[in-house]
């Protein structure tokens, strides 16, 4: 558990106020000539790179886009993807607030700071505290409205931001809800049968989840780690990432007893990621498996991401759909809904989905 604060004082004024939620809040990274042993990773490098990957590219707009959808995320888990119709400079203006935001200073980020209890506001990824080291990385993390942290950052000066972000939600959420429309078809299900799925239903409006990953330079990229390895909770979730600076990387089962591999996602202007999430591979029965991801950091230019979480409406049960569950099988999973999945998240870590197993279903 990373419960330590590291000895960083002089690069960081914490008012003593604030000392409870200092375990997530990261010193000012930006300016350090090394990286301090606090951030250290050893394991950075403990997988092989696939060097000769490519991740799928997939075009939206065309007429076969459905098998393509499919095709990628059985075989990745995750695509890049164009044709998608969000306006590149909705991406721009979403992705400039977050740089807004994060060129402050740490005391004026800190009035919004993530404490024990809350899930929204300024912080590193809950995922950190099971690690001893430091992530090179700061988040803000918005669940429904961003208004009230907004106001707690600028008071006066939140509405682009606020405006930026409930836009790009908005746009979002109709792409996640194409995507999951294509991925259902592509395994089988009809027209009909699609419309019963409960998050794919127009009335249950899913609660925005949104994460603004900013990673700092860093004088030595190969000991630092932006964010490390885990899978989404989501059912899928959808990357804006900063053009040109690579960071993004999936890892690639071996098959056939090879070794698994990171591979990188090439960061292509106006293309977004798009990653299959736990609860997705729970509806489809396993027939669709969340990718692990993880972000590492570049040695000259600072990196933005914006991570939407498309998940259910709270009170909906995912389980897996009948239909997919193949002749004499069972389900794979029991039935959880999102608030209970994060929860079993933040105890377990990588292992929530596997404590979500029926032995019945296994094979
Ligand atoms: C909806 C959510 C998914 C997330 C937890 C959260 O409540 C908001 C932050 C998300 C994030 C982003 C970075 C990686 C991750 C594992 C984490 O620590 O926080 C994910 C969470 C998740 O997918 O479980
Ligand atoms: O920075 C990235 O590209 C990945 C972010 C991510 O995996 C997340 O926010 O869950
Ligand atoms: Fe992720």
């Amino acid at each position: 558990m990373n419960q330590l604060v590291p000895d960083l004082s002089p690069l960081i004024a914490l008012p003593s106020l604030l000392s409870p939620v200092a375990a997530h809040i990261q010193p000012e990274l930006t300016d350090l000539a090394e990286v301090p042993e606090t951030h250290a990773w050893p394991t950075l490098h403990d997988r092989p790179y696939g060097v000769d990957d490519r991740v799928p590219v997939v075009d939206l707009a065309l007429p076969d886009a459905v098998r393509l959808v499919g095709r990628a995320c059985e075989e990745w888990g995750a695509f890049l993807l164009t044709g998608h119709g969000v306006p590149v400079e909705l991406l721009r203006r979403v992705e400039e607030q977050g740089r807004r935001l994060f060129s402050l200073s740490a005391a004026h980020k800190l009035r919004a700071a993530r404490c024990d209890g809350t899930s929204t506001g300024y912080g590193s990824a809950f995922i950190s505290k099971f690690f001893s080291k430091q992530f090179w990385s700061e988040g803000f993390t918005v669940v429904g409205s961003p208004r009230e942290d907004a106001r707690k950052i600028w008071p006066d000066g939140h509405q682009d931001f606020c405006g930026a972000i409930e836009e790009y939600s908005r746009l979002m959420d109709d792409l996640a809800r194409r995507l999951m429309h294509s991925m259902l078809l592509f395994l089988g299900l009809s027209e009909e049968e699609i419309s019963w799925v409960g998050p794919l239903k127009a009335q249950h409006e899913a609660v925005p989840a949104l994460q603004l990953n900013y990673y700092p330079r860093c004088p030595e990229p190969d000991r630092a780690m932006g964010l490390a390895e885990h899978t989404d909770s989501s059912l899928v979730t959808i990357i804006h990432q900063s053009s040109g600076v690579a960071g993004l990387q999936l890892l690639r089962d071996g098959g056939g007893g090879g070794a698994a591999r990171w591979v990188a996602v090439a960061p292509i202007t106006g293309a977004l990621v798009v990653i299959v999430g736990d609860l997705f591979q729970v509806m489809s029965n396993g027939r669709f498996r969340s990718v692990v991801h993880r972000a590492v950091v570049d040695r000259t230019r600072a990196r933005i991401s914006v991570a939407y979480f498309c998940g259910p409406p709270a009170e909906l049960k995912i389980s897996p759909i009948g239909k997919l569950m193949g002749s004499g099988r069972g389900p794979a999973y029991r039935g959880v809904t999102w608030p209970e999945y994060l929860r079993l998240k933040k105890k377990l870590y990588n292992e929530a989905l596997a404590s979500l197993r029926l032995s019945a279903g296994k094979g």
